[in-house]
């Protein structure tokens, strides 16, 4: 197995409102597990470093970890994802995060190395399908860090509408690689997914 990435911390975002869902997106389980822990799990075959970010860490009942995962607190809070992103940047030990939802059921982590290998000391590394860029699978490196307080102190909360005052590379996924970026919002994008994947 090639040597784990040491230079980048990979965090999972966990905080939020979960409003459409109706309960708590950082608690969806697959096979009785945990969503969350499966995605952490993959993301350390890949990275030395992983943590979550929460909106608040009284969520879960050990404060500082969930299944022994490392939990950081929003610095800026009810900010939503942009607030996540932000928090990791300035809490990491590392130049690069990479960013992902924890909604998100199917990451692959061959693509997330790819897309690593095919950072160019670009601000933003972001997976985009059909052009259109998904801000929580994506790479930030801690200058994207002024942009993204001034866009929270003006309320301007849209993780995209950074990207024009960043240097931002794209990586377009083909039909295959666009599994990893879907997510899971309401109650019928659990029943879909299951579905699709003959669970029920
Ligand atoms: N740490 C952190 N994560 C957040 C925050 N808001 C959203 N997220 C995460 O960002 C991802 C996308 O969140 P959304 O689905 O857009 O928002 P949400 O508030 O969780 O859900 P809705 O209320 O249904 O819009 C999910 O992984 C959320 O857990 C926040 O304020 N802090």
């Amino acid at each position: 197995m090639s040597e784990k990435i040491k230079n980048v911390t990979a965090a999972v975002l966990c905080g939020g409102k979960s409003s459409r869902m109706g309960f708590d997106k950082a608690f969806l389980k697959d096979n009785e597990q945990y969503l969350l822990v499966q995605t952490v799990q993959k993301l350390q075959t890949l990275f030395t470093q992983v943590v979550l970010i929460s909106n608040t860490k009284t969520k879960f009942s050990d404060q500082k970890e969930f299944c022994g995962i490392p939990v950081l607190e929003d610095l800026f809070s009810e900010k939503g994802p942009i607030g996540g992103i932000s928090t990791a940047l300035k809490q990491a030990q590392t130049e690069y995060v990479f960013i992902m939802a924890c909604d998100m059921p199917l990451p692959d982590v061959n693509l997330i190395g790819k897309m690593y290998r095919g950072l160019n000391l670009e601000q933003v590394f972001v997976c985009s399908y059909r052009k259109k860029p998904e801000p929580l699978f994506a790479f930030y490196h801690k200058s994207c860090l002024p942009v993204f307080e001034k866009h929270i102190e003006k309320g301007e909360l849209r993780p995209r509408s950074t990207f024009s005052f960043l240097k931002v590379g794209i990586y377009e996924l083909n039909d295959e690689e666009k599994k990893s970026i879907v997510n899971l919002n309401t109650p019928k994008d659990i029943q879909k997914w299951n579905q699709t994947n003959n669970k029920q």
